[in-house]
């Protein structure tokens, strides 16, 4: 197997920036076209889209690094993982793209071991690009058919006294997940859908994002690493950061607050397992 070992995790993760915008462009460009939509086993919809974006994304992974395995949403149950690994979410957001709210994303992240190494997170519709090697990085979408990134460097914000800025999820959301908002003092809460919530507090846009229902690894894997190298953190009940590549629980997460300051771990208790959905 390809192997990354002394490769750079920023020259990693800006060959995940070219891969993601050639598939936000494929994916901007079905946003029009009639909407099929399948209910998948666990009630979330996908369409043609997530399928192509899909196709493409493993197609580009395996021309750049060969033979790393790739756990991507549509075909995850069919891979077996190794010490790297891809975690991949072509749209991120799907309903959000059949609703046409633009809040969708494409996720991108490169395991090693249990933790992420390289990360991208794309919102087509948005026209914004983050990434993550060593540092975290933003960049406007180029335009048309250009290539080129303007990458500047995203930070945290520090979590003000009062009035934090929460972003909760537009389609999901749980009781246990609004009592462990509760404890926290929100100023304001804004409907965020997909991975973009972990980019907007890499970005000082927002303080907090805690979710208790259920989440897959791939929704998950590339925003942690974003905001993490921002200066944040993404942790789980007791405060350990989140692991990936957990083939035996089908992938699926447990609860997990991401935050900007990390001061803001000690106020928050979540609980140990996810809520239904
Ligand atoms: N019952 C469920 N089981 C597993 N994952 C679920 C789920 N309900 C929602 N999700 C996850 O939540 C994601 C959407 O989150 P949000 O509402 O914050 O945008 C979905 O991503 P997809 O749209 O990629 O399927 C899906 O993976
Ligand atoms: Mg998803």
């Amino acid at each position: 197997m390809m192997r990354f070992d002394g490769q750079n995790p920023d020259e990693i993760a800006q060959k995940l920036a070219q891969i993601a915008l050639e598939a936000g462009r494929l994916l901007r460009g079905m946003e029009s076209a009639l909407v099929d939509k399948r209910i998948k086993d666990d009630g979330t919809p996908t369409t043609a889209a997530d399928l192509a974006a899909e196709e493409l994304i493993i197609r580009r992974l395996d021309e750049a690094w060969p033979g790393v395995p790739v756990v991507a949403e549509e075909t995850s149950s069919t891979v077996q993982t190794d010490d790297y690994f891809f975690l991949v979410d072509p749209l991120d957001g799907t309903g959000d793209f059949i609703h046409g709210t633009g809040e969708y994303s494409v996720n991108i992240a490169l395991i090693q071991g249990n933790r992420p190494m390289a990360a991208v997170v794309a919102a087509p519709a948005m026209g914004s690009i983050w990434i993550a090697g060593e540092r975290a990085r933003v960049s406007a979408l180029p335009d048309g058919q250009g290539t080129d990134f303007n990458w500047q460097d995203a930070k945290v914000r520090p979590a003000p006294e009062q009035d934090l800025v929460a972003l909760v999820s537009r389609r999901h959301g749980d009781i246990a997940t609004e009592a462990c908002l509760s404890v926290l003092s929100i100023g304001t809460r804004r409907m965020t859908s997909s991975a973009l919530k972990f980019c907007l507090i890499a970005s000082g846009e927002a303080d907090v994002y805690v979710r208790c229902g259920p989440t897959m690894e791939w929704d998950t894997a590339a925003g942690d690493h974003i905001l993490t190298c921002a200066g944040g953190s993404v942790v789980g009940p007791g405060g350990a950061p989140l692991t990936y590549g957990h083939e035996e629980k089908g992938y699926r997460n447990g609860p997990f607050a991401a935050i900007g300051d990390t001061a803001l771990a000690t106020r928050l208790d979540l609980p140990v397992s996810a809520s239904a959905a």
